[in-house]
């Protein structure tokens, strides 16, 4: 059975980064999926956006919706000061599976923890089950249909509080209209825009910072 992708993008950084450094790891996902086969990571460019804001938000516990390979998992948490953890949610087993791989391989899974499942369901557990109080930092970069639900649910399971930091990928493309909306309408978030590119391309793209404020 021929591998997928993923496979391959993890076979590519196992055999090529530094184990134990994110960095390397960061930089070898990058280097692939430039030059040899394009997926869906954050990449660096809008990666430096993530960057900037995770360091804004210095979070003890952030969220990340749609892990997908583990690339924005690494990149995040490489950033994370002592004692804090970024959850990360994904539904895909297969995904799931290559991201465990990455996220040990860049030697970060003591402040990464997997939440194998879908949003809609995680969600609503990370209180009693991840005994999370408020989350600092939330990432989504899952399906662009579930960014908004997905927003309201956080509301009503009471995880954000004032100044919790929302970071949304792929504004533009493939687009989040229904969520911009949304996040710019209400009066409870305050909302920025960042204009960059999708990953590998040239082709304009955007993350929008929406800041909860209570
Ligand atoms: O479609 C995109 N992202 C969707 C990401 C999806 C990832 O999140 C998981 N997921 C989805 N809903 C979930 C709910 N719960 C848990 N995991 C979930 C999926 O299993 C996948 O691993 C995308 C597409 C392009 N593009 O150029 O086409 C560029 C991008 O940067 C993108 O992020
Ligand atoms: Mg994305």
């Amino acid at each position: 059975m021929n591998q997928s992708k993923e496979q391959r993008i993890l076979n590519f950084v196992l055999q090529n980064a530094v184990r134990g450094d994110p960095c390397s790891v960061v930089d070898t996902i990058d280097k692939y999926c430039s030059q040899k086969e394009w997926a869906m990571n954050v990449g660096d460019e809008k990666g430096k956006i993530l960057d900037k804001t995770v360091e804004e938000a210095n979070p003890s516990v952030a969220l990340e919706l749609g892990t997908y390979c583990g690339y924005s998992a690494v990149r995040i948490s490489r950033l994370l000061k002592t004692g804090a953890r970024l959850l990360t949610v994904e539904f895909n087993p297969e995904f799931a599976a290559i991201a465990k791989q990455m996220i040990e391989f860049a030697g970060v899974q003591d402040k990464v923890k997997l939440l194998e499942g879908p949003s809609e369901e995680i969600i609503p557990q990370l209180k009693k089950k991840y005994e999370v109080d408020t989350l600092d930092f939330v990432f989504l970069d899952h399906w662009k249909d579930r960014y908004t639900p997905d927003t309201i649910l956080l509301q009503e399971c009471n995880l954000l509080r004032k100044g919790s930091i929302l970071l949304a990928d792929n504004i533009i493309f493939p687009g989040a209209p229904d969520f911009l909306n949304y996040v710019r309408k209400s009066p409870h978030f305050q909302c920025t825009n960042y204009p960059s590119h999708l990953e590998y391309m040239q082709v304009e793209d955007a993350m929008e910072k929406a800041v909860f404020l209570g």
